[in-house]
């Protein structure tokens, strides 16, 4: 049962149709039919106090709905100030220069924002396009095609023998044990068995936070006051294999990149962990806060450095006015030549808050 779901819900297998009467998805939800499964309950998640998943399955028609009406109120600020733009009667060069100042003030980023700027151009010219709502459009897909390349899925369970290995590092707040906590939930639901590293040995409160949403979700943590995180990390690895877990799940402590002697804890961390399983681990994941935007981007690249990420969770999308550092994250990966994948994104604090990412339905419930 597990093989199936996971490849359903985190490996990108295709999706089963939709019940002949459904009514019509929303415009842009490619994934809609993937998303149901992962789609939760209403109940209150939040980290002090998490509720307990409710083991009601949604009608998957009105998730789908449900997320995507998530996503557009939590990107509303985001996609306003953008959408604005489009309000007047003109396709002229003040409409483009707005759309600049719009993109920029939307944490677009320089490079991103030209980047649009100039296929939209060509987009507007190709099709002709004669007023703004179209070109509001044209954006909506040159945004999508921009983005596309971060739509990938988690791959869990695709080791021999052993545990999936992940890893999740991250600064100080920006969603670490509350995206552990809800994957947990979500991989737990597609029939994988988890087992939980407190690897932030240092705060008593996170390993405590972390003792909840494993206690909700039934899972067993692994985690020692005051020792060694590479330890914990170690013994984690070793206790999964031994114990024939699907996937184990690496909590470490938030940090700055600026604070090198934590970012060489990492490094270790990473290191010991390759001890317990020279093949783990598996995804290097760093955890964002969508509401620093271009700080962001700088986590990633400094992050990336120091422990080569295999990929980004993004949080707190809800209520952001800087949305726009997805695009800024896709570039930085296309200029370089090797994107970091964006595998879940996050508006809120309940279990169904963080979903997988993709990028039309983002688009779209940016610029609808
Ligand atoms: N609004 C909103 N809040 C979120 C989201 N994800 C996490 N949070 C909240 O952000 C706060 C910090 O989350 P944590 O999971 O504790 O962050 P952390 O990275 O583990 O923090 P440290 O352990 O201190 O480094 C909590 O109050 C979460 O409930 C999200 O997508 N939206």
């Amino acid at each position: 049962m597990f093989s199936y779901l996971k490849k359903k819900f985190f490996s990108g297998a295709p999706e089963p149709a939709a019940p002949a009467d459904a009514p019509p998805p929303p415009a842009a939800a490619p994934h809609a039919a993937a998303l149901e499964a992962q789609q939760a309950p209403t109940a209150a998640a939040s980290s002090s106090n998490p509720a307990p998943p409710s083991t009601t399955a949604p009608d998957a028609t009105l998730s789908r709905l449900s997320w995507f009406e998530r996503l557009k109120s939590g990107l509303r600020k985001t996609g306003s100030s953008i959408g604005s733009v489009f309000i007047g009667t003109q396709i002229d060069e003040a409409l483009y220069e707005e759309l600049e100042a719009a993109l920029l003030q939307a944490d677009t980023g320089v490079q991103a924002t030209q980047y649009l700027l100039d296929d939209l151009r060509l987009r507007v010219k190709a099709s002709k396009a004669t007023d703004p709502a179209a070109v509001k459009a044209l954006l909506a897909a040159a945004l999508a095609d921009l983005l596309r390349p971060l739509q990938q899925s988690l791959p869990i369970g695709a080791q021999p023998d052993g545990p999936t290995v992940l890893m999740i590092a991250g600064v100080n707040g920006a969603g670490k044990t509350t995206t552990i906590g809800k994957l947990t939930w979500h991989l737990s639901n597609a029939g994988a068995s988890v087992l939980l590293a407190a690897a932030d040995t240092f705060r008593a409160a996170a390993r405590e936070q972390l003792g909840v949403w494993a206690a909700r979700n039934t899972v067993e943590v692994i985690s020692q006051q005051g020792g060694d995180p590479a330890a914990v990390s170690f013994d984690a690895v070793t206790a999964g294999r031994a114990r024939g877990r699907d996937v184990v799940i690496i909590d470490t402590a938030g940090r700055l990149p600026t604070q090198l002697h934590l970012m060489e804890e990492l490094k270790k961390i990473k290191r010991v962990i390759q001890k317990a399983d020279p093949s783990a681990p598996h995804e290097v994941l760093l955890v964002i806060d969508g509401n620093t935007g271009q700080n962001a981007l700088a986590q990633v690249k400094a992050f990336d450095a120091a422990l080569g990420l295999t990929g980004l969770v993004v949080t707190k999308l809800d209520g952001t006015a800087k949305g726009g550092v997805l695009a800024a994250i896709a570039t930085w990966g296309r200029e370089r030549g090797a994107v970091v994948p964006v595998y879940f994104i996050g508006v809120g604090e309940q279990l169904a808050d963080l979903q997988t990412f993709d990028a039309q339905e983002f688009a779209q419930a940016l610029l609808h």
